[in-house]
């Protein structure tokens, strides 16, 4: 027995000694052009190796930088969590009981129907399946511009610019007509929610936002019987995207958001902080355009003159200031670029 586990022990050692002498060689010989032969060099060489494996385990990413890479920032170190998941799929369908408590609370809905019910019923009409976005390879730099609907886009000329992104999200109302050369004409992802829902180009993914039970049964209703037809607001009863575009923002995500960046300022945070924070989540470079209140301090949009723009700070639903701060934040610590507009 003693004499088989030896064996064992010596045929491990050998092993362990032969890979990682070859796995040094070959990365030593990609590493330097003129090798010299001289072993104690080669054993400097590899003591520097092992160390920088352990100092540096592989970068997350083929950019410059990469934004899930710690220890630039103890600010934002404290903040972000990669464990977060912004979708939600049929795989991860059960939303824990304190983030669907807070969530319930968001738009007070009285009397709501059973989330796992809903939650059955959405993912036995959309697939559920999560995005292609979302799988990372350390070998790609995925770089995504989040387009907001600021006023500060108008004659700023980023049109270009922007489609130059691998990803572009836009949220809302936001059109991209007649607008290509402030705004650029590609999209990937669009954010809405029922009230704010705008028909897509057929190979645009729309993520909805649900902030209710409701407005994910009215996903359901709007691909079938279009029976709900107003929330708070009217809404269209029917809908044209197509079934498999359809990606479901995740409450949790939600709620991390609101407590780890926003910590509990205003009552949710807005659709531009969501689909920038999901940005740092998803992609390796994020690149912010039209964010900026007007001198008002009211969300004014590019393509219309929203009287309505300033209700969020009456209502508090929003703090436009706070979220605002945390958006220079990341760049000043050179997480995001921001382009200010004009
Ligand atoms: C009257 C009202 O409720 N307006 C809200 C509108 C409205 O519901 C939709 O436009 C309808 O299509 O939606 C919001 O926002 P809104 O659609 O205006 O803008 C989207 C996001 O862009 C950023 N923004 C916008 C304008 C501006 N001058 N500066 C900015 O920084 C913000 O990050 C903003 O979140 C929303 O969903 O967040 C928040 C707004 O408060
Ligand atoms: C201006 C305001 O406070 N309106 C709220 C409305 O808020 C809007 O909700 C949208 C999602 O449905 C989105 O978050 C947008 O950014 C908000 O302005 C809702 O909370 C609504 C719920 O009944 O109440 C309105 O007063």
């Amino acid at each position: 027995m003693v004499v088989v586990r030896r064996r064992n022990v010596k045929v491990f050692t050998f092993a362990f000694l032969l890979i990682t002498v070859t796995s040094f060689l070959l990365n030593y010989t990609h590493q330097v052009t003129s090798t010299t032969w001289d072993p104690r060099h080669l054993v400097v060489q590899f003591s520097e190796h092992v160390q920088k494996l352990f100092k540096y385990p592989r970068r997350p990413c083929s950019c410059h930088t990469c934004i899930s890479e710690l220890g630039r920032s103890l600010w934002f170190d404290q903040r972000f969590n990669s464990t977060m998941q912004p979708f939600l799929t049929s795989h991860n369908a059960l939303i824990p009981e304190d983030s669907y408590r807070w969530w319930l609370k968001l738009q007070g809905e009285k009397a709501p129907k059973s989330l796992n019910d809903t939650l059955a019923e959405l993912f036995g009409v959309i697939p559920g399946d999560g995005d292609p976005l979302q799988e990372h390879g350390s070998d790609s730099c995925r770089r995504c511009a989040v387009v907001g609907n600021s006023g500060n886009l108008r004659q700023s000329q980023y049109g270009h610019d922007i489609d130059s992104h691998d990803f572009v999200l836009r949220m809302n109302r936001a059109p991209t007509a007649g607008y290509e050369s402030d705004v650029g004409s590609k999209t990937t992802h669009h954010f809405v929610y029922p009230e704010s829902y705008r028909e897509l180009a057929a190979n645009v993914s729309m993520i909805l936002i649900p902030f209710k039970t409701l407005d994910l049964r009215w996903v359901v209703t709007a691909l079938t019987t279009g029976t709900i037809n107003f929330t708070y607001v009217p809404v269209p009863r029917k809908i044209k995207v197509k079934k498999e575009k359809i990606l479901v923002y995740n409450p949790a995500f939600m709620k991390y958001i609101y407590e780890n960046w926003l910590e509990h300022h205003g009552r949710y945070p807005s659709t531009g902080l969501l689909s920038l924070m999901f940005a740092l989540h998803v992609c390796d470079e994020v690149n912010v355009y039209g964010f900026g209140a007007d001198s008002k301090g009211h969300w004014h949009h590019y393509w219309e003159n929203n009287t309505s723009g300033g209700a969020f700070r009456k209502t508090g639903v929003h703090d436009g200031d706070f979220e605002f701060n945390i958006t220079l934040t990341l760049a000043s610590i050179e997480k995001i670029k921001f382009f200010k507009g004009r």
